[in-house]
């Protein structure tokens, strides 16, 4: 497993007013879905594309388009979601599947509530969306779900990781022949004994949606 930090002076500035606790929910909503962008420019350099025959008002010429099947993009809800269309503005033709997933917050056992993916992603290229990367439990069993059904290369867009999310990630992952790479804006540096990011930016749910998750 590939873990990429976007090093980027906008990031980073973008990331400090989100942590911030007084940044308010609409403000949090539109600095997610611009900072998804930013990151998903880094995390698709890899994307599968094919070549394209176009004609240009001076000559025909061959281009390149985005290689079929199409990417599959699955933001995990809920704060996944406040990802989508950030991730959607660069992949407008690619299709979305849907991963509801929650973290029991005594157990920190990620569970699954909702699920609408295509039965069959062989050789389809995922990128999956969830803002926080912290004990790695919740991406763990979404790529796992993905990888099942055939997926064959896992991009996973965070805003920010925990080395502890990482470190977990690379093990669950270890047989798995599928590159995975994690892109995100920050590694911070430690999980609390709750299980949040230190300093991390709160629940990122609540964040977005501003209720308490
Ligand atoms: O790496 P982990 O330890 O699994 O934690 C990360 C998950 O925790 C939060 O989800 P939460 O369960 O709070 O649900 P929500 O997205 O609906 O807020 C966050 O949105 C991630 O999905
Ligand atoms: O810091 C954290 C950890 C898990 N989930 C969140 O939303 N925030
Ligand atoms: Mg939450």
């Amino acid at each position: 497993m590939r873990t990429h930090v976007v090093d980027h002076p906008l990031v980073a500035h973008k990331l400090t007013v989100l942590r911030d606790r007084h940044t308010d929910s609409p403000t949090f909503r539109h600095l997610a879905d611009e900072l998804v962008t930013l990151l998903a420019y880094e995390a698709t350099r890899d994307v599968r594309v094919q070549a394209y025959e176009i004609e240009t008002p001076v000559a025909r010429t061959t281009g390149t388009a985005l290689a079929s099947p199409k990417p599959l993009v699955v933001p995990i809800l809920r704060a996944g979601l406040g990802m989508l269309d950030g991730m959607m503005r660069l992949l407008p033709t690619a299709e979305v599947g849907f991963v509801g997933m929650v973290r029991n917050e005594d157990t920190l056992e990620a569970s699954t509530y909702a699920e609408r993916l295509p039965a069959d992603l062989s050789g389809r290229q995922c990128y999956v969306l969830d803002p926080m990367l912290a004990t790695g439990g919740t991406l763990a069993a979404a790529i796992k779900f993905l990888t099942d059904r055939g997926a064959d290369h896992i991009t996973a867009i965070c805003l920010l990781a925990a080395p502890e999310g990482c470190e977990r990630l690379e093990r669950e992952l270890a047989g798995l022949d599928v590159p995975v790479t994690v892109v995100t804006a920050a590694m911070d540096e430690r999980l609390d004994e709750k299980g949040y990011i230190v300093p991390g930016l709160g629940d990122a749910g609540d964040r977005l949606y501003g209720v308490a998750g």
